[in-house]
C-alpha cells in the first residue's frame, strides 16, 4: 500500500524527535495522518513490504468484540500481543486494580460491551449499533468508543485506536475509525487490518453493503530503535498488489462472532509480500 509507505516517509524526512516517559524510548513523530480502505472492492490493507500476520490482527480484534479482559484469553483466539502490556509493564503490575496474571483491566472491549454506568448497571455500545444497522437506522450516533478516562487507572493502557462511528449512505455501510496514538511500523500494520475488518464483518452481520473505511490518526510515530529498519529496509521496498479477504459467510450474527467463530473462518487471497522485519515493541 504506498498510502502506508507515503507515511512511513513522510514521518522520516519530517518527523520530530519527541521524549516519551512511559516507554522510555523517543519515537520519530508527526501528527495528522489519513487513510482510507476500499471494502467494497476488498482491497485488504495488509502490509506487503515485509511480511505481515492478519490473523493476529483479527483474533485482537474479535477480542475487543468480544468485551475480552484477560491475555489469556486473546492467546486462545490466536494472538499474543497483550501478553506484554498485562504482563511486563511495572506500572501495571504495581497497580491495586490488576487482578493477577494475564489481566488486562478496563481497556478496549470492557469498555465497549460493558462500559459502567454512573447509576449502575452497565451499557453495551455495539449491541445497540448492530440493532440499529440491522434495521437501516443510522441515528448520527453509531458511535462505539473504548476511550473512558475515568476508568484510564484500572487499564493496563489507555486506548490507541479508541473510537469507531459507523454510517449508511444509500444503503451503504461507512466506518471511520480514529486513533490517538500509532506506532507505525507495529501497530498500524494491525490496525489498517482491523479497520478494514470492523466494517467487512458489520456489513456481513447487519446485512448491509461495506463501503469505504476512513481512518484517522494524530499522533503517528516511530521508536528510535525502528528507525534504522524503516529507513534502511522497508523504505526501500516496492509494495506489492493487495490481496483480498475471505470471511465465511456463515457468519450472520454478532452472537456468531461472540461464540464459534475462529481464526479459521478468515483467510486472503493472492497475498504476495516482501521478507519478514522483526521490529522491536515498546512496553
Ligand atoms: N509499543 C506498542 N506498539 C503497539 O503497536 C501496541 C502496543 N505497544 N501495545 C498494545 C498493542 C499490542 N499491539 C501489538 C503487539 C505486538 C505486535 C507484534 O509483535 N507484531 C509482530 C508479530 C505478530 C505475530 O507474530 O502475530 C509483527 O511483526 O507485526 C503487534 C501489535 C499493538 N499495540
Ligand atoms: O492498536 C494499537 C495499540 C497501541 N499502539 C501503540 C501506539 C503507542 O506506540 C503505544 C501506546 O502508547 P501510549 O503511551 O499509550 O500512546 O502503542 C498502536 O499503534 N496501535
Amino acid at each position: 500500500m504506498r498510502a502506508y509507505l507515503d507515511l512511513c516517509q513522510r514521518i522520516v524526512e519530517q518527523g520530530s524527535w519527541v521524549e516519551n516517559s512511559r516507554t522510555g524510548k523517543r519515537c520519530l513523530t508527526v501528527i495528522n495522518a489519513d487513510l482510507e480502505y476500499n471494502v467494497a472492492a476488498n482491497e485488504f490493507p495488509m502490509i506487503t513490504t515485509r511480511k505481515s500476520f492478519f490473523k493476529s490482527a483479527i483474533a485482537e480484534f474479535i477480542g475487543y468484540i468480544r468485551g475480552y479482559d484477560n491475555a489469556a484469553d486473546f492467546r486462545k483466539l490466536g494472538t499474543k500481543t497483550w501478553d506484554a502490556n498485562a504482563n511486563l509493564n511495572d506500572v501495571w503490575l504495581n497497580n491495586i486494580f490488576r487482578k493477577g496474571e494475564d489481566d488486562m483491566g478496563r481497556v478496549y472491549g470492557v469498555q465497549g460491551r460493558n462500559w459502567a454506568k454512573p447509576d449502575g448497571g452497565s451499557l453495551d455500545q455495539l449491541q445497540k449499533i448492530v440493532d440499529n444497522l440491522s434495521q437501516g437506522i443510522d441515528d448520527r450516533a453509531e458511535i462505539l468508543t473504548f476511550y473512558n478516562p475515568g476508568e484510564f487507572h484500572m487499564g493496563c493502557l489507555r486506548p490507541c485506536m479508541h473510537t469507531h462511528n459507523f454510517s449508511i449512505l444509500d444503503g451503504t455501510l461507512y466506518l471511520t475509525s480514529y486513533q490517538r496514538s500509532c506506532d507505525v511500523p507495529l501497530g498500524l500494520n494491525f490496525n489498517q487490518v482491523q479497520v478494514f475488518f470492523f466494517l467487512a464483518i458489520m456489513a456481513q452481520i447487519t446485512g448491509l453493503k461495506p463501503g469505504v473505511a476512513y481512518h484517522k490518526i494524530v499522533n503517528a510515530h516511530i521508536y528510535e530503535d525502528q528507525l534504522a529498519l524503516m529507513k534502511d529496509v522497508q523504505l526501500k521496498r516496492e509494495p506489492l498488489p493487495l490481496p483480498k479477504l475471505i470471511i465465511n459467510p456463515d457468519i450472520k450474527s454478532l452472537k456468531d462472532l461472540e461464540t464459534w467463530v475462529t481464526m479459521d473462518d478468515f483467510s486472503v487471497e493472492g497475498y504476495q509480500c516482501h521478507d519478514a522485519i522483526q521490529y522491536p515493541f515498546a512496553v
